[in-house]
């Protein structure tokens, strides 16, 4: 184990980022964060590309106001400026107390951070042996077991973990050595904890037998995170090679070409690309079993989090769930102003003042039949937006426009009735219908950090 270090080691800051970029402390009070904060505060070098702290105070115990004051003493005497946060973390749903805090706390300090600046946290080679095990007893794969990463992008600034090679034996030593105060969490001694367990009981015994434990499994999580970031560049040749010009859709039988365990890994990182929520391990294999295995026509899907993964002819779709136009919605529209829709969104005429007759918008009922131009007879609008290739989902919230009389003239503006595109042309003027379903998610070329930890 290495000896303790009164004046504690520290990696250059990585990246290619200009001398000139501030600091930023993720200060919680804690023995970890304020060895760091002292530490750096102590670093001319450092010290001049600026530094600051944030604390985030969560609410969450009695004594957290008193946390904010201890962290401002702290940071009062060693000159660097502090930025004390309140947060609500009181919506746990899906992921616990802790789970909850950490999620206030990261999107208070990507608030916070501005653009470039370097936030610093405390985690140390204990902290990663213990988030290795935990991973560990999840069943994750190379990814999960990559654990914390010494640096990645957080939004539009960066995140550093400085202290991850060094054990919390030598921030203790530090900060005895350096006579610092630190306030102690209570919730860190109760072991009904997973982390609390595995630091409290699991490890000493570990490394009883294994003095190195701890070094040892940080180790593997390096191994890992290489391993993870081979992985991840063949997923994503592997995500261009089954994408389509919509990055919500992939084709199925360039993913059934797949090997099975790249396809699992295409799906996930699709997910992430498009910026939705991690796909649940059932969700994969019904992923696999009930979509990519299904009949073109069959309507398959697969829904979590308010997203919906749906099997369409050749194509894997994925979006949020989108409400469908109400049936018996149904309103008057001359054209004149842009028409907003329930379901967000808009219908629009565009060029001209008003539409040439009174007509109403509402939803399809089925049944509906148009006319379009240069066809002698008029086609059920089913089979008309069948062969334009409309899918099933987007279909159910197009907003249809008929005349006074009941005469179908457009449907959004992927079809216009013979009548209305003549009057359309005539005015050098068209309908528009946006739909936030619509808009452009990221391309999935981009190249986003992984969202590991
Ligand atoms: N309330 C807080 N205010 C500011 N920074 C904090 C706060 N809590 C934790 N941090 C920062 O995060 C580091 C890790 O904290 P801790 O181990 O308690 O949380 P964690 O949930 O495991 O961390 P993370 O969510 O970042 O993985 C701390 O060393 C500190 O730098």
């Amino acid at each position: 184990m290495t000896g303790p270090s009164p004046t504690l080691p520290l990696p250059p800051v990585p990246g290619p980022l200009p001398a000139t970029t501030p600091l930023v402390v993720a200060l919680s009070g804690g023995l970890d964060s304020s060895v760091l904060l002292h530490r750096l505060a102590g670093d001319r070098v450092l010290r001049a590309r600026g530094l600051r702290a944030i604390h985030v105070d969560h609410g969450l115990h009695p004594d957290s106001v008193a946390w904010g004051r201890a962290c401002a003493r702290a940071c009062a005497a060693l000159g660097i400026a502090l930025e004390v946060v309140t947060v609500d973390a009181r919506d746990t749903r899906g992921l616990g107390p802790e789970g909850a805090a950490r999620k206030a706390r990261h999107a208070a300090f990507e608030r916070l951070l501005r653009d470039d600046e370097v936030l610093v946290l405390a985690h140390h080679l204990d902290d990663q042996a213990e988030t290795f095990l935990l991973r560990a007893l999840r069943a994750s794969g190379p990814d999960g077991l990559a654990a914390m990463r010494p640096w990645r992008r957080f939004g539009r600034a960066w995140l550093w973990r400085p202290l991850l090679g060094l054990p919390r034996d030598a921030l203790r030593a530090y900060a005895h050595a350096h006579d610092l105060a630190w306030v102690e969490d209570p919730g860190n001694e109760d072991d009904r904890f997973d982390r609390n367990f595995l630091r409290a009981r699991v490890l000493p015994l570990l490394r009883e037998r294994w003095p190195h434990a701890s070094a040892a499994l940080a180790r593997s999580s390096e191994l890992g995170a290489d391993a993870a970031d081979l992985l991840r560049a063949g997923d994503s040749r592997a995500l261009a090679r089954v994408a389509t010009a919509d990055p919500r859709c992939l084709s199925v039988a360039a993913l059934s070409a797949l090997p099975r365990a790249r396809r699992q890994r295409v799906l996930r990182l699709w997910m992430d690309r498009l910026g939705l929520p991690p796909l649940p391990a059932q969700g994969v294999s019904r992923i696999e079993h009930d979509l990519i295995g299904a009949r073109p026509d069959a309507g398959a899907a697969f829904a979590w989090h308010g997203v919906r993964v749906r099997r369409w002819r050749d194509l894997l779709h994925a979006d949020h769930e989108r409400a469908p136009l109400p049936v018996d919605w149904s309103v008057a529209w001359d054209g004149r102003e842009p028409l907003s829709l329930p379901t967000g969104g808009a219908l629009e005429l565009v060029g001209a003042e008003a539409l040439p007759g009174p007509c109403r918008v509402h939803a399809r009922r089925g049944g509906e039949r148009i006319q379009r131009a240069g066809r002698g007879h008029s086609h059920a609008l089913k089979q008309v937006l069948q062969a334009l290739e409309v899918p099933p989902w987007v279909r159910t919230r197009l907003p249809l426009l008929s005349d006074a009389a009941g005469t179908l003239l457009a449907a959004g503006d992927l079809v216009l009735a013979a009548r209305l595109d003549a009057w359309l042309r005539e005015h050098d003027a068209r309908v528009l219908w946006t739909d936030p379903a619509d808009a452009p998610p990221p391309a999935l070329a981009d190249a986003r950090e992984p969202r590991c930890d």
